[in-house]
């Protein structure tokens, strides 16, 4: 028996000792480093964890930790691991209910990618946006097609969404006009968080060495921006008012119980491409919008991993530095409950979603509460969580 007495905290919890996240809180004193064990927070700082591994976790963030080297993110875990399954309170632990603490960003965001992975989205919104062309433009099979994004607006679970602003044109009309976004929408993702040393040209066998760990990540576009502004250069103001990661970051270790072959592709992949052992993962997501379960995307189903991603994005020779966030792009499956953003399950605002309550949605409404879950497979019939991403939208005027 732990001496940690949460009824959250057991190897049927997505919280449990299996999973071990790490984040940053605030208690009151200022922030700290601390793993998420069930529904409590447990600081670092006070732990006696040698002198090789306090330091990592002694910052106010998780920048430090981030900078040092995958066999020393193992080296914590597996020390972490022991010391919440010990018997007897370990000396310097004090366990912080989740409710009790605030949750921060708990890293300082470097470069952010957003990628565009997922068949099913891809097609879907090349239907709704290039209604006379192919849904797949020639390079989706052959690449990941992804974008820079603005690293700067990244923000921590339960940062409120401030409803943007811009130009758009709505069908019909001659010229633009400007005002709050009408069709502000979801994009449910998951979010890879990089550590470990600078390095370009990373290949998909030393991605591990690249990828500290895994979150959910919520990035809100504005359609009818984005549909106005987005040619020739893809995505701009549509997307970088905002975008929303978990809290607490799993670390990749956790899923090692639910890696799967990526699909394979339609065409050779280029040798840069191709993996060497199975990165395809077992997420299960879930969103909910004012409670209303509305959607279940299934990440197994992504036509490119993050190694692969990660292949890409450093293969011309750009690095990857630690902090350095990218997104594996909505998740959608076949099925329509299974569509990662509301211009998928809307069918473009035709098909309205009713809600549990009765109240039919498009697009958010002001007041709209959208919270993102996520499990995986883990060892013995357990299950790995993902943290929440939540997201109340606020008027923007
Ligand atoms: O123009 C398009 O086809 C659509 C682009 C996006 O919405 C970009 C994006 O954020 C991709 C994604 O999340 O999958
Ligand atoms: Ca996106
Ligand atoms: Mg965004």
């Amino acid at each position: 028996m732990s001496w940690i007495k949460d009824p959250a905290f057991t190897a049927q919890s997505p919280f449990g000792p299996q999973t071990l996240p790490y984040g940053v809180i605030d208690a009151g004193s200022g922030p700290v480093v601390a793993v998420r064990v069930g529904d409590h927070a447990l600081p670092l700082r006070s732990l006696d964890l040698g002198a090789r591994l306090s330091p990592l976790v002694a910052g106010e963030s998780l920048d430090d930790l981030l900078a040092a080297e995958r066999p020393l993110w193992s080296e914590l875990r597996a020390r972490l691991t022991e010391l919440v399954q010990l018997p007897a309170t370990p000396v310097g632990a004090d366990l912080l209910p989740l409710s009790a603490v605030r949750s921060l960003l708990p890293f300082r965001v470097g470069d952010y990618v957003d990628f565009y992975s997922s068949r099913h989205h891809a097609e879907n919104v090349g239907r709704m946006f290039r209604p006379d062309g192919d849904p797949l433009l020639p390079n989706w099979t052959h690449l990941p097609v992804g974008y820079h994004g603005r690293a700067g607006t990244v923000v921590v679970s339960g940062t409120d969404v401030v409803r943007p602003h811009g130009q758009s044109r709505p069908p019909g009309a001659d010229a633009p006009g400007f005002g709050p976004s009408k069709r502000l929408d979801i994009e449910a993702e998951v979010g890879f968080v990089c550590g470990g040393p600078v390095a370009s040209r990373v290949s998909t066998s030393a991605a591990a060495e690249h990828l500290f760990g895994v979150v959910l990540l919520n990035d809100w576009s504005a359609r009818d921006i984005q549909a106005w502004e987005y040619v020739p250069l893809g995505p701009f103001l549509g997307k970088s008012f905002l975008t929303s990661i978990s809290a607490w970051i799993t670390p990749l270790e956790a899923f090692s119980n639910a890696r799967l072959p990526t699909p394979a592709a339609p065409n050779p992949l280029l040798d840069y491409l191709v993996e060497d052992q199975p990165w395809g993962l077992d997420l299960r997501i879930q969103v909910n919008w004012n409670g209303s379960l509305v959607a279940e995307p299934p990440f197994a189903e992504m036509s490119w991993s993050a190694a692969q991603q990660l292949a890409h994005m450093t293969v011309n020779g750009a690095t990857v530095r630690p902090g350095d966030l990218f997104g594996s792009g909505t998740v959608s499956g076949a099925d329509k409950r299974q569509r990662g953003s509301f211009l998928e399950l809307s069918w473009g605002g035709k098909e309205p979603v009713t809600l549990a309550d009765g109240t039919e949605r498009t697009f958010l409404a002001d007041g709209d509460t959208v919270v993102l879950t996520a499990t995986a497979p883990g060892p013995d019939g357990s299950l790995v969580g993902l943290s929440e991403v939540a997201g109340t939208v606020v008027s923007g005027e």
